[in-house]
């Protein structure tokens, strides 16, 4: 899949099928109770409605004329009870379709964020990630409306429209026939929108889905764009992505905003229609009453038809949106269990990589034919040039990514032929930006095991060295730190994330070591905890520091997608190869205290 930023529209990847509306369904299916319930008072409401323009009639032909003041009272009686069932029945008709519309959404959203979560990195690799954020939060609430008013205004709708016409056609066939005269010209006019509605609608969603990504992308590089001083430029930027928006929106309601008033005007001829007919009796013969009842009973024709127009609007509308929302749930997520995948079996910690080979994109393999074996225990320190693909080796191991050729085995099984949650949860890895979640430093450490206790927390930061400067926080272990852990030096992240580590206990461990200096003392408390949190586990780690690689009991030397050279600093220094060479040209970078 070709990459995506946030100025380029993403194309669909797949066409717009009917059976979107079917699937919708199976998230309304559940709460077919609620709803029907709801249907049942609609449409006892519906019925009330239909009474007020036959008592009309009834008044104006019959009851006035013969001075039945007693039947007149009746009816206003009945007529006052009849609203007083359709204002109690919008208030349950509301409080009720909103709750169901809610739920809904609810389990739309659960259902694509939990799809998410299994996702292989390629996808979030592909685009910005404001456009993924965009489909879980704002276009399902895009659907909300759709889902809360529109289906069950629908059915009510359509029932309200053939029961005021059969009313209508028992009082006056010929007239009722006069009032659906114009049908035809309403259903021209949505078919000739349809199509252009249907594409505006499509072009808005990926504007602002671009314009969401710009914004998440402005937020997460704010550091570098102010120290840049790019504000102003920065800020060009998003003005033209944000007119893109409102020009397509404008686009958008436009043709939208056609079919309400053409409604609204076929409505207002029929009823002029209907006087002028009923006046000059035109082929019908009818009395006063008849004639207002009629006036009275096309509103109640017209109007929910002008409500189906608008519910189709909304359809058309929530399809751009639906087409997204569907599109990231059939994303199959391409690393997953094989059939009849085992549990991998408790890990003892020996890794085997035969003849393997990689590539993110075809044509250019990053690992090309790598082989080492290592031992239970062991700690490797993977070091090479930039880009030569050392990040590439472990996401291979914790099975981010698949080989395309050779296999990556641990204790002698391959690494596919065992389910994805008996491998990771056996493996911890600490990528170089050690990420911590909003919360308190508990939590955060707490995420390696999430039934730990406070002991156990408390007891693994010690070993890892990091209970003395949470101590010395303001709330110790309950102080809250800030998403991505900004509050937090470089080195106080590491050793959280020790401690979490630790906590998972895991038997392979694999390190991305933080390349940013840090104080003295901080480093030596970074090697006093790693050298605890390594004790009896095989580890590998993508070494920044002398003193990492120093202990460590290899050294692979990873160039153009090979282990060029292995062993250890010693042997290595006394090859005087390219690992020497990385040494003395990077001494500085290296070097310990
Ligand atoms: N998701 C990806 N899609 C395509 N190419 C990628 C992807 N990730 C990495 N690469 C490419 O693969 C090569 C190896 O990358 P890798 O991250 O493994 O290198 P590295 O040795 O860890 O580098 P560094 O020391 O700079 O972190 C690089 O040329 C990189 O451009």
């Amino acid at each position: 899949m070709a990459r995506n930023t946030f100025d380029q529209d993403e194309e669909l990847s797949q066409e717009f099928n009917w059976s979107y509306y079917k699937r919708m369904g199976t998230y309304i299916l559940p709460y077919k109770k609620p709803l029907l319930k709801t249907l049942i008072v609609i449409i006892i409401a519906n019925m009330a409605g239909m009474l007020g323009p036959y008592f009309t009639k009834l008044a104006i032909d019959d009851v006035i004329p013969n001075k039945d003041y007693k039947m007149l009272a009746i009816l206003g009686v009945i007529f006052l009870l009849s609203l007083l069932v359709i204002g109690y029945s919008m208030r349950y008709r509301i409080h009720s379709i909103t709750e169901v519309g809610q739920d809904v959404l609810k389990d739309m959203r659960s259902a694509i964020f939990e799809h998410l979560q299994k996702l292989p990195f390629s996808y979030f690799d592909n685009r910005p990630h404001g456009k993924i954020l965009i489909r879980v939060v704002n276009y399902i609430n895009t659907l909300s409306d759709l889902l809360s008013n529109g289906l069950i205004n629908l059915i009510s709708d359509i029932f309200s429209v053939v029961i005021t016409l059969v009313v209508m056609m028992m009082i006056d066939f010929k007239l009722t026939l006069y009032s659906l005269v114009l049908l035809p010209v309403l259903f021209a006019l949505v078919m000739v929108i349809k199509k252009a509605q249907r594409k505006a609608y499509q072009e808005l969603s990926n504007k602002q889905s671009n314009m969401n990504a710009y914004i998440h992308e402005s937020i997460s590089g704010i550091k570098v764009t102010q120290s840049f001083a790019r504000e102003e430029e920065s800020y060009q930027t998003f003005l033209d992505i944000s007119n893109d928006y409102r020009v397509s929106y404008m686009k958008a309601v436009k043709i939208q905003f056609l079919l309400w008033p053409g409604v609204q005007n076929i409505s207002v001829i029929t009823t002029c229609l209907i006087y002028f007919v009923g006046i000059q009796g035109i082929g019908v013969n009818v009395t006063t009453g008849t004639l207002i009842a009629f006036i009275g009973y096309i509103n109640n024709f017209w109007n929910p038809v002008i409500n189906i127009g608008n519910f189709y609007n909304s359809l058309i509308t929530a399809t751009a949106y639906l087409e997204r929302i569907f599109e990231t749930m059939d994303v199959e997520p391409d690393i997953k269990d094989k059939p009849g995948a085992i549990e991998m079996p408790t890990i003892k910690g020996q890794v085997d990589f035969e003849n393997v080979v990689f590539r993110y994109e075809e044509g250019r393999n990053i690992l090309d034919g790598i082989n080492f074996s290592v031992k239970q225990g062991e700690s490797i320190a993977l070091v090479g040039p930039t880009g030569a693909g050392k990040t590439t080796v472990i996401n291979l191991l914790s099975r981010f990514y698949d080989v395309n050729e050779g296999s990556v085995k641990v204790d002698g099984i391959d690494v596919r032929d065992v389910t994805l949650e008996s491998l990771r949860s056996q493996m911890g890895v600490m990528l170089q930006d050690t990420f911590v979640f909003s919360g308190t430093i508990i939590e955060n450490i707490r995420y390696g095991k999430l039934d730990a206790t406070e002991d156990e927390i408390i007891a693994a930061a010690k070993v890892v060295r990091a209970h003395d400067f949470i101590s010395e926080l303001k709330e110790g272990y309950y102080t809250v730190v800030e998403e991505r852990g900004s509050t937090l030096s470089a080195g106080q992240r590491q050793l959280i994330s020790f401690a979490r580590a630790l906590l998972a206990d895991p038997k392979i461990l694999i390190l991305d070591e933080a390349t940013s200096s840090i104080d003295t003392k901080t480093e030596e408390l970074l090697q006093v905890g790693l050298q605890e949190l390594l004790k009896g586990r095989t580890s590998f780690i993508i070494a920044h520091r002398l003193s990492t690689i120093k202990n460590s009991n290899r050294i692979f030397y990873i160039d153009r997608g090979k282990v060029v050279e292995s062993g250890t600093h010693e042997q290595l220094m006394a090859k005087r190869g390219l690992y020497h060479h990385l040494y003395q040209s990077q001494y500085d970078l290296l070097k310990v205290d």
